[in-house]
């Protein structure tokens, strides 16, 4: 294995305050029916820069969604401290924006106007031609422009996940965070939009902050790969650094030799989680 994909951080000590994203000495814990908590994070240490693409791996149940929400400021860390762009996040903010698997949609609008509401919320500024220009824009990025007129359930689950990413996009967050986007699509559907996604990150580059089981997306997608251990009490095993310049070209990746160390290393490393748990 070679060196040059570990980070050099300890991630069991306090991270210098560099990053976009600081998350600082943070834990998790829910109350127990027995009076007792359940400790889901134990001192999560990261930073991530503001163009930096993350991905999460881990188990089932080791926090992953947990840590996303906490950032997305949808739950609340019990202490420890998540700071973006030099404020600590206490609650939900358009700058933040989240994408879940199942994609959340209104039914009764439709693909245009589920993408005009978020706009319509967030940029209040804007005026109606520009918001009109900007929902039209962000429609062609993820090809939906002929499907724009159409309801929710007159759309594939792969088109429908599009909608949900060109929204959360087109109010222009500083941080996407996604939890399992592709994991409800099909093995082509997934791959294609993968690429739409790095298409569009590797023009507007971002933070982005993603969950995932799946390690090849994580290689293809990510600049490093956050592999967390397993609950409770989960915290970050170790960070692959991804060696791979963008744009990223899938073939050629998958035809390199660091390619497969790289995921050998991170397989290996969820079989010996994996393992334990037997
Ligand atoms: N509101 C809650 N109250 C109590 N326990 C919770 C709550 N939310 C999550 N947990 C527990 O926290 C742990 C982590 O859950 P989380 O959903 O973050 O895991 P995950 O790694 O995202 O799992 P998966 O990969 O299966 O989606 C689990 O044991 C879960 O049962």
């Amino acid at each position: 294995m070679k060196s040059t994909f570990f980070s050099k951080d300890a991630y069991d000590k306090p991270v210098p305050h560099t990053g976009f994203l600081e998350i600082e000495n943070l834990y998790k814990s829910y109350p127990t029916p027995d009076g007792n908590r359940f400790v889901v994070l134990d001192n999560v240490n990261l930073t991530i820069a503001e163009d930096e693409y993350i991905s999460i791996i881990g188990h089932s149940g080791c926090g992953k969604s947990t840590l996303l929400k906490i950032v997305a400021g949808l739950e609340k860390a019990t202490s420890g401290s998540v700071r973006l762009d030099g404020k600590e996040i206490h609650k939900p903010g358009a700058e933040r924006m989240m994408v879940f698997q199942h994609y959340s949609l209104l039914p009764w609008l439709t693909v245009r106007e589920n993408i005009r509401l978020a706009v319509d919320e967030v940029l209040k500024d804007a005026n109606r031609s520009e918001k009109i220009s900007i929902v039209n824009q962000h429609l062609a990025m993820v090809n939906l422009t002929a499907a724009a007129d159409k309801y929710p359930d007159e759309i594939s689950g792969g088109m429908k996940q599009r909608v949900g990413i060109a929204r959360a996009l087109a109010i222009r967050p500083k941080m996407l965070l996604m939890d399992e986007p592709f994991g409800a699509l099909d093995a082509l559907t997934r791959g294609k939009l993968q690429r739409q996604v790095l298409d569009i990150w590797e023009h507007h580059r971002q933070a982005v902050m993603m969950v995932t089981h799946d390690v090849d997306e994580a290689i293809y997608m990510s600049d490093r790969i956050v592999l967390m251990t397993n609950g409770p009490a989960a915290n970050i095993g170790e960070i692959l650094e991804v060696p791979f310049p963008h744009p990223r070209d899938r073939n050629a990746m998958r035809n390199s030799q660091e390619y497969y160390e790289l995921r050998n290393y991170a397989l290996n490393f969820l079989d010996r989680y994996f393992t334990q748990d037997e």
